[in-house]
């Protein structure tokens, strides 16, 4: 049975209960900005607030059924550096969803830092499930690996610690494509395009792959921003938009998110 994070008058409270679990396994480095709390909640994906109120999100959030396991993950990582990247309470509970709906099996996470959605989706597989986990960072891993246990999934995690494009073309080569039943993309946004096609080639027909980040905080609309990573994201949406391999919806929940299902 799932076990419900505490009404909010109580979140303050594991905000300093897990203070002490941090400092021992964080990355030793302070994070430049503090998380905003809203309604009680620690908000580490910020990028919606610039476009809801506090007070709609905060309603969101006091609707959003988050297991206490991943409250305690959320808190943990609003106290260390790159805070902003962990998906939110409602984009993972959508994603869990979204592994129930489709009856997943075999999952792939490019792009995995604490551990947030990939315990979504560990906890949503079925006990026979498997859910391959792409990092490069060990620190961050390391964290994700206590609460995986924590929440009794590490049996369904395979990692797969190194640089995810090398990784997905391994898995392709022992696997083969068509293997996967749900793939979600999270990571450096360079390189976007080439987890796309990759992440394809690995799902079946049927099956689901997630980009995260299509709106990128709103920078895909800005004419100034031309960074790597912001032009890789705007070209991946053009080409997804054409693209006749799949059937796709864009998500305006969290910092954007395009379902695109293999055809
Ligand atoms: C946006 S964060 C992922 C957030 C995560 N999905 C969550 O829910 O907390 C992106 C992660 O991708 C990792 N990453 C970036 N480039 C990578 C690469 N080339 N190979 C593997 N991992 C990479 C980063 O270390 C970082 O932890």
């Amino acid at each position: 049975m799932v076990r419900l994070a505490a009404p909010r008058r109580c979140q303050s409270l594991r905000v300093v209960f897990c203070t002490s679990a941090v400092s021992p396994q964080g990355h030793g480095r302070k994070p430049k900005r503090e998380p905003k709390v809203v309604n009680g909640w620690t908000v580490n994906k910020q990028t919606m607030l610039k476009h809801i109120s506090d007070e709609l999100y905060g309603y969101v959030l006091d609707h959003t059924r988050e297991p206490e396991v991943l409250a305690e993950l959320r808190e943990e990582t609003a106290r260390l550096p790159g805070f902003q990247m962990q998906v939110s309470p409602e984009q993972g509970q959508l994603m869990g969803l979204l592994v129930q709906l489709m009856g997943v099996k075999k999952a792939i996470e490019v792009g995995v830092f604490t551990g947030y959605s990939s315990l979504c989706v560990a906890m949503a597989l079925p006990p026979d499930g498997k859910l391959v986990a792409l990092e490069r960072d060990e620190k961050a891993l390391s964290v994700a690996r206590r609460y995986w246990d924590k929440a009794g999934v590490t049996h369904k995690v395979v990692e797969r610690v190194g640089k995810a494009e090398s990784t997905l073309q391994s898995i392709i080569k022992e696997e083969g494509g068509n293997s996967y039943d749900f793939a979600f993309i999270d990571a450096d946004k360079a390189n976007y395009g080439v987890y796309y096609e990759l992440a394809l080639e690995l799902v079946r027909p049927g099956g689901l792959v997630i980009v995260d980040n299509v709106l990128f905080n709103g920078k895909v609309v800005d004419p100034e921003v031309k960074d790597r990573g912001t032009n890789a994201i705007r070209a991946l949406n053009d080409k997804i938009f054409k693209d006749d391999r799949v059937f796709t919806a864009t998500l305006t929940v969290a910092d954007g998110l395009t379902l695109c299902r293999k055809l």
